[in-house]
């Protein structure tokens, strides 16, 4: 089961896809206040790959991560978690499906400060009355580079190490998927490298299936592919990203006269 799931292209097999959303539309408010977020977003993401998200400010980023994760209600189309339709579940199913599909890795670390990293790692499973894999859990804690911290409390690790600890406890459940909103927000760049680098690792030597919201064109090019938004629609990708052709892109969308 902790075999390294291998990467998977764009159309393949329907199982090779850990989330998809079709003609996704998001708009909040009515009238003259409305906003529309997302403006029939297409978008899968294959199973056992890292992708980013990038856009300019107000582009519907974080909008597409909380629909996708049933964080929020969708307006219309469809948006599924491997064969789960996110539209028509009631309250306490979607609850269900967050819970033991899905991880969250936010900028925020909430870690709950008087648990040992430990037990912050399998507080989301003890809640919910699943026993953690000892096996996988270890496999996890040294992919991470945790080993000697398990018994610190978040006030006694850096940043980096906090993080990372946030990063085992999304893992630890196995989860169809990981959303990230901007992981690395409240690192330095040299504790964000290192996250980013065990994101990767979390991708490529056990299997994980990784979406993560960015700014940071050098964040992106950890990912296997990034996604464009702009607009609230997609506005193009690219597959294995350089810093310097994502930060092309995104100057691009920026200044969306001069897109080529
Ligand atoms: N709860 C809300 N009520 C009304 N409008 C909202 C709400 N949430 C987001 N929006 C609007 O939807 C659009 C997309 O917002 P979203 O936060 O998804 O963008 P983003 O790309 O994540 O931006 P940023 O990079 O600044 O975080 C914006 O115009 C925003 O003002």
């Amino acid at each position: 089961m902790s075999e390294t799931i291998p990467e998977t292209s764009e159309g393949g097999a329907a199982d090779a896809v850990a989330a998809r959303a079709e003609d996704l539309t998001k708009v909040y408010g009515q009238g003259e206040t409305e906003v529309v977020a997302l403006d029939r977003v297409t978008v899968a993401f294959g199973r056992g790959r890292f992708t980013a998200i990038m856009g300019p400010s107000g582009s519907g980023k974080s909008t597409l991560m909380h629909c996708m994760a049933g964080l929020d209600s969708i307006s219309a189309g469809s948006s599924r978690i491997e064969e789960v339709e996110l539209t028509g579940l009631d309250d306490r199913r979607l609850t269900r499906l967050r819970r033991d599909r899905i991880g969250f890795v936010f900028q925020a670390f909430n870690l709950l400060p008087t648990l040992t990293a430990s037990e912050n790692i399998t507080l989301p499973l003890d809640i919910a009355g699943r026993r953690p894999d000892p096996g996988w859990v270890e496999r996890i804690v040294t992919t991470l580079g945790l080993a000697r911290r398990l018994g610190h409390r978040p006030g006694e690790l850096s940043g980096g190490q906090q993080q990372r600890v946030a990063l085992a406890r999304a893992l630890a459940g196995r989860p169809a998927i990981i959303f990230a909103d901007e992981p690395t927000g409240n690192l330095d760049s040299r504790a964000g490298a290192e996250v980013l680098g065990f994101l990767r690792d979390s991708v490529r030597d056990l299997g994980q299936t990784v979406v993560m919201v960015t700014h940071d064109p050098v964040a992106a090019s950890y990912a296997d592919r990034v996604v464009f938004l702009a607009d609230g629609r997609v506005a193009g990708e690219l597959h294995e990203p350089t810093a310097d052709r994502v930060l092309d892109r995104v100057k691009a969308l920026d200044s969306p006269g001069t897109v080529s």
